[in-house]
């Protein structure tokens, strides 16, 4: 049978590096206070049964209406005050732990945007090594400077994490290290626990995993939670193109020059795959044809190679906040054979697209010679895309 796990969220401190007129973990983020925010994410995982919130002792009445307000479950929560320092509001919290409680999640109040994998990973972690805790490796170089900010050293990174919260362990081996630790400072619980010769395992954590700590923390924590909840925005489009067969010019399809004894007239290259590419972005985003946005009266795109038009047509796309997300392409054609020639079209297409080869495919198909593709007579081509919000709308 499990452990039961019980989470202790310390939010008793007062933000001094925010600046605010109140404490930090009180301030709006996304519609509901960051503790709100914290407190939410604990009771909705499966594994923890109660939650112990540990807010300034003026914040206490207060805290209950909030937890009551944002309709979180009262049956598990306790409400009470904290202490001076962040380990004196835990030891507050620990006292509120029956000894139904095997397994217990410290995390910082501060913390809102904790994801259920982790809490759940180092709840897991906890019940099979004794204590685990969230923490990201150091991905930056790490300089030592002296109060003046002039660097001293650089420091080696190599086997450095930053810790986070949750910081999960069974209630015993926190109890042994507080009474270990007597008044010994810091800044989080694991300290206390190496101090007392107990092993911590580390449990990957995330980068958005961030404590609000001061004002460009709450703005970046606004982005994330903005783009977590944003329902995304899907747009489908399609692109049909055919080029007719003529002497004395190269084949170019999908971007790729393809050996064959004829080639396809146009005004630009008459690349038939890449116009119904273009075709069906612009369809997505509602912006009408190639032929509106690159007339053949144009002298500018006379034997142009049609990549370019594509490259065009997704800086336009990606104007509107959107992106590519897959396409699949049909071309109909009796000769040459396509198949040795797909991978690079594709390869092509994609690098244009800014996506992976993965997402554009390409298949070939005859009419067994119907029709006019049939008779060898030209190519056409069908493309499908779906367009999704852009993961990063202002960069390229
Ligand atoms: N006496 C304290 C001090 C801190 N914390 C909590 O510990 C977490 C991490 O602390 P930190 O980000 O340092 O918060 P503050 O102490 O409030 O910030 P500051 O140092 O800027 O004053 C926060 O959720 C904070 O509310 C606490 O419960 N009790
Ligand atoms: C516990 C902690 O979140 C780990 O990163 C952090 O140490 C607490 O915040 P503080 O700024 O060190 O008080």
């Amino acid at each position: 049978m499990h452990a039961t796990a019980a989470a202790i969220i310390p939010a008793a401190g007062s933000g001094t590096r925010m600046g605010l007129h109140h404490p930090k973990q009180f301030h709006m983020l996304a519609g509901s206070p960051v503790l709100i925010h914290t407190v939410r994410a604990f009771l909705a995982n499966p594994e923890i049964c109660r939650c112990i919130v540990v807010v300034p002792e003026a914040w206490v009445e207060r805290t209950g209406s909030l937890l009551h307000h944002y309709g979180l479950d009262p049956q598990r929560l306790t409400v009470c005050a904290g202490g001076r320092r962040r380990q004196d509001s835990v030891r507050a919290g620990m006292a509120h732990l029956d000894d139904t409680i095997d397994i217990v999640l410290v995390h910082d109040g501060a913390r809102p945007l904790v994801s259920q994998d982790t809490i759940t990973r180092c709840c897991r972690a906890a019940r099979e090594h004794g204590v685990a805790i969230a923490a990201i490796p150091v991905k930056d170089t790490l300089k030592k400077a002296d109060a003046n900010g002039v660097v001293q050293s650089t420091v080696d990174r190599q086997g450095l994490w930053q810790a986070q919260t949750p910081q999960a362990m069974r209630l015993s081996l926190l109890q042994l290290a507080y009474s270990q630790a007597g008044d010994e400072e810091a800044t989080d619980e694991a300290s206390l626990l190496e101090r007392a010769g107990i092993p911590v395992t580390i449990v990957e954590g995330s980068e958005t995993n961030l404590k609000i700590t001061r004002p460009e923390d709450l703005r970046l924590a606004e982005l994330i939670v903005h783009r977590n909840t944003t329902p995304p925005r899907l747009r489908i489009g399609h692109g049909f193109d055919a080029h007719r067969f003529i002497a004395d010019r190269p084949l170019v399809l999908g971007g790729v020059t393809i050996p064959h004894t004829l080639g396809l007239a146009g005004h630009s290259d008459a690349d038939v795959v890449t116009h119904a590419l273009c075709d069906a972005l612009l369809g997505a985003i509602g912006a009408r044809d190639i032929g509106y946005h690159f007339p053949d009266s144009d002298a500018r795109f006379s034997g142009m190679y049609s990549i370019t038009l594509l490259e065009e047509v997704i800086d336009l796309v990606r104007s509107k906040g959107l992106a590519l997300g897959n396409a699949d392409i049909t071309i109909i054609c009796q000769a040459p054979r396509l198949a040795g020639h797909i991978a690079a079209m594709q390869e092509r297409l994609a690098q244009s697209c800014g996506v992976e080869a993965e997402a554009v495919n390409i298949k070939a198909t005859t009419t067994e010679k119907m029709g006019f593709t049939g008779r060898e007579e030209g190519i056409a081509c069908h493309a499908v895309v779906l367009l999704h919000n852009h993961p990063n709308p202002s960069g390229h």
